[in-house]
């Protein structure tokens, strides 16, 4: 049987605490099978490793994996995603479309945030667990599928029967073996762990040494209530390295970037999501983050043009992809190779049709700010908003609501 430390390794998982491997330890033990799985945890405990593990160790591994944010699809459209639809089954369905529940077959779905589902969806998913069937939106004709699924939830699902937003009958059918994921607090040892991992790999993002906590820094961070979990710490080691100059950090500095603990009851069915109350503040520090190793690159080009080198340190990163989008237009389109033309001029020398305009410039405002910075991570990520979420230290769920908030188109 393949051990808990090689699961680790492959997925990046970090943590030695015992509740931490006993949940892994089920996930490796049910892979194998068939069965149904249930993941629980608060927010942000790193219940969509499992999923990914589950599938990794069964006989499904070489079939597809496909993950569903049931929360981040729209009502109205989210039992044609899964479930398929037939050729006019309602306006704009144009082509008939296969759903994920058809794609999938041999595989397995992860139903993240499955407490999400609407009424309707959760009869047919119901139906499909029990028996395999499923019918096309539009269609009369039932079709079969072999699907394992894995969900996940960090809504008390009890609470959410017991208020009639949630069929009981599902939960104890997708409940067949629950993993309970623990919180952080749960797990103070980890914390240090996780803060290292976190600080080494900004450290190597950014091209910049590792902060690094002195001993009250680290007693502080041990003792936090961590509402939000692995991935507020995530946010806090990155916000640290990203605006702290010096790389030790003290608890007076620590202290800054931890929320005060008020009350503190866990992230469940209702609450605040931790991303709601942050996401504002870590665009922001977002934004200095870039704008610094935005800077640094553009040191390293200044230099390197200054020596006569005349060679673009990175070439895929132009100084045009390195300027917010809204100033692109009116800026110099290829300040480096232009310059470069000219290795002994004493001041970078500007094509006559790109110089910079004389408008002078708009003062951004904090929602241009959140704007600009989501068009970038998506366009870094070619769309991908599973992982431009991940970047912007936010759930899928907030990304796309600030997407329809700000209005911002398909990348
Ligand atoms: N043990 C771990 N080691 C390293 N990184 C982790 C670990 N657990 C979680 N993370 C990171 O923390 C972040 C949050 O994890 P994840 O998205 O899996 O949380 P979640 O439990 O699914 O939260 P939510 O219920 O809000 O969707 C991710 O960036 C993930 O990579």
């Amino acid at each position: 049987m393949t051990d808990i430390t090689t699961v680790k390794q492959r997925f990046g998982i970090i943590g030695t605490s015992p509740l931490l491997d006993r949940a892994l330890e089920v996930a490796l033990r049910v892979a194998p099978t068939d069965l149904t799985v249930l993941v629980t945890g608060e927010s942000g405990v790193g219940k969509e490793f499992f999923p990914q593990v589950i599938h990794a160790y069964s006989a499904r591994k070489h079939n597809k994996y496909i993950a569903v944010n049931c929360a981040a699809i729209p009502e109205g459209t989210i039992d044609s995603e899964l479930f398929g639809h037939e050729k006019g089954a309602f306006t704009g369905a144009l082509e008939a479309r296969k759903g994920y529940f058809e794609e999938a077959d041999g595989g397995t779905i992860f139903l993240d945030e499955v407490a999400e589902l609407p009424h309707s969806t959760q009869a047919r998913l119901l139906r499909v667990l029990q028996t395999g069937e499923f019918i096309r939106v539009g269609s009369s004709k039932v079709q079969k599928t072999n699907v394992r699924v894995v969900a996940a939830t960090n809504v008390n699902l009890q609470e959410a029967i017991a208020k009639g937003r949630f069929r009981e009958d599902l939960y104890y059918r997708l409940g067949t073996v629950p993993i309970l994921v623990p919180s952080l607090r749960e797990r103070p040892e980890d914390i240090p762990l996780l803060f290292r991992r976190f600080a080494a790999d900004v450290a190597v993002q950014y091209r910049m040494p590792a902060v690094t906590l002195d001993d009250s820094a680290r007693e502080m961070l041990m003792h936090y209530y961590w509402r939000g979990n692995i991935r507020q710490l995530k946010n806090v080691a990155e916000q640290i390295s990203a605006i702290e100059q010096t790389r030790v950090i003290s608890a007076e500095v620590l202290a800054k970037y931890l929320p005060p603990q008020g009350g503190g009851a866990p992230m469940a069915a209702g609450a605040p999501h931790p991303d709601d109350m942050t996401t504002e503040r870590e665009l922001l520090y977002k934004v200095l983050f870039d704008m610094r190793a935005d800077i640094n690159d553009l040191k390293r080009m200044m230099a390197e043009l200054i020596q006569g080198t005349g060679r673009c340190p990175e070439p895929a990163r132009d100084i045009k992809a390195l300027l917010p989008t809204s100033t692109q237009s009116s800026f110099v389109p290829a300040v480096v190779p232009v310059a470069s033309a000219y290795p002994h001029a004493s001041a970078p020398v500007y094509a006559e049709s790109e110089v910079v305009t004389d408008e002078p410039p708009r003062e951004m405002t904090k929602a241009d700010m959140q704007r600009e910075q989501i068009v970038r991570a998506l366009r870094r990520n070619n769309g991908r908003r599973r992982e431009a979420a991940a970047e912007l230290f936010m759930s899928e769920r907030t990304l796309y609501r600030k997407i329809k908030e700000l209005g911002i188109e398909e990348i």
